[in-house]
């Protein structure tokens, strides 16, 4: 049922994805990518996806696959060796407010209070604004994420989830198009990072926010994303050198309103945490030669 060669419902193996993003408008397109650091080995090639208007997809695929350099590439950060990104209609050159971006470090200025580090983007995005139109926006972004008692504390007196969840409202508060989150919750114990995946999920859902997120956690892909792309490693066969790409596009099936404690529990659920988990295991090398279907549903 989930084989590449008879793709179950939501899988799209990745020569269709191709075609299919080419000819979907969507809201940002990424087009052709791929990045040399070695000249004649790119990491990756033919990177072609789309994103629509409030979707929220998650890549995950093995480390050194070039899942945070397609984000960098995204936010204006670094530039692809061929291809093009296009969001809302403009090609993305540089870094820019318009994107929100959260790395695992949280990359907040120690020597400022949770309210002066969200206050300074704020300001960045909106020069013209007073002081207690600012104000009044922090505070609401830092509500958002239950650290109204911790606004006037500094990163130091914070634990990691609380830095975090800073982050988090700061990339939120500049009101970005498009939110780009690269393993926001690595970092966190296994309590923490469900608290917030739940509270990212609640504020994304509610703001209808854009996103493309880096995970290596099978369960919060699942949580979280509408899409995810599962991406290969380039890898040599035979002497013959296959780069990276997305392999493939699963669509979740699961009903949008999911919770992180029902999730086992809906149907569909063991099927497609199976199927990505097995990508991830036997098919995540570019250029693998797909083992035959198994079973009568294959
Ligand atoms: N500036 C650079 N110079 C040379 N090689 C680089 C550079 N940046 C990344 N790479 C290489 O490109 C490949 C992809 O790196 P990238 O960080 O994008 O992978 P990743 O999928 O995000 O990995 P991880 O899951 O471990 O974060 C890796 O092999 C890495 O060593």
């Amino acid at each position: 049922m989930w084989s590449e060669r008879e793709p179950g419902p939501g899988v799209v193996p990745a020569a269709r994805v191709a075609q299919k993003e080419a000819a979907m408008p969507g809201f940002l397109k990424v087009d052709g990518l791929s990045k040399s650091f070695i000249a004649g080995k790119p990491v990756f090639a033919d990177v072609t996806f789309a994103i629509d208007r409030g979707e929220f997809v998650c890549i995950i695929g093995h480390s050194g696959c070039g899942k945070t350099t397609i984000l960098n590439v995204l936010a204006g950060l670094d530039r692809a060796t061929t291809g093009t990104v296009i969001m809302d209609g403009r090609e993305v050159a540089g870094p820019g407010l318009e994107r929100g971006v959260v790395f695992q470090g949280h990359a907040l200025m120690p020597w400022l209070s949770v309210r002066q580090n969200i206050a300074f983007a704020v300001e960045s995005r909106w020069p013209d604004w007073k002081p207690a139109q600012v104000n009044a926006h922090v505070e609401k972004f830092v509500a958002m994420v239950g650290l109204t008692a911790a606004l006037d504390k500094k990163p130091a007196q914070l634990s990691g989830g609380m830095k975090q969840r800073v982050g988090i409202a700061r990339a939120f508060a500049i009101q970005p198009k498009m939110l780009l989150l690269d393993e926001p919750f690595g970092a966190l114990d296994a309590l923490t990072r469900g608290t917030i995946q739940d509270e990212l999920m609640g504020i994304v859902r509610s703001t209808r926010q854009t996103v493309f997120m880096i995970t290596h956690d099978v369960d919060e892909a699942i949580l979280l994303a509408d899409r995810v792309l599962l991406m290969s490693n380039g890898a040599e066969h035979d002497g013959t050198y296959s780069p990276g790409g997305i392999a493939e596009v699963v669509i979740n099936p699961l009903p949008r309103e999911r919770t992180r404690s029902g999730l086992h529990h809906l149907p569909g659920y063991y099927d497609l945490r199976n199927h990505i988990v097995d990508f991830l295991v036997s098919r995540a090398h570019a250029g693998h030669q797909p083992s035959p279907p198994q079973g009568a549903n294959a």
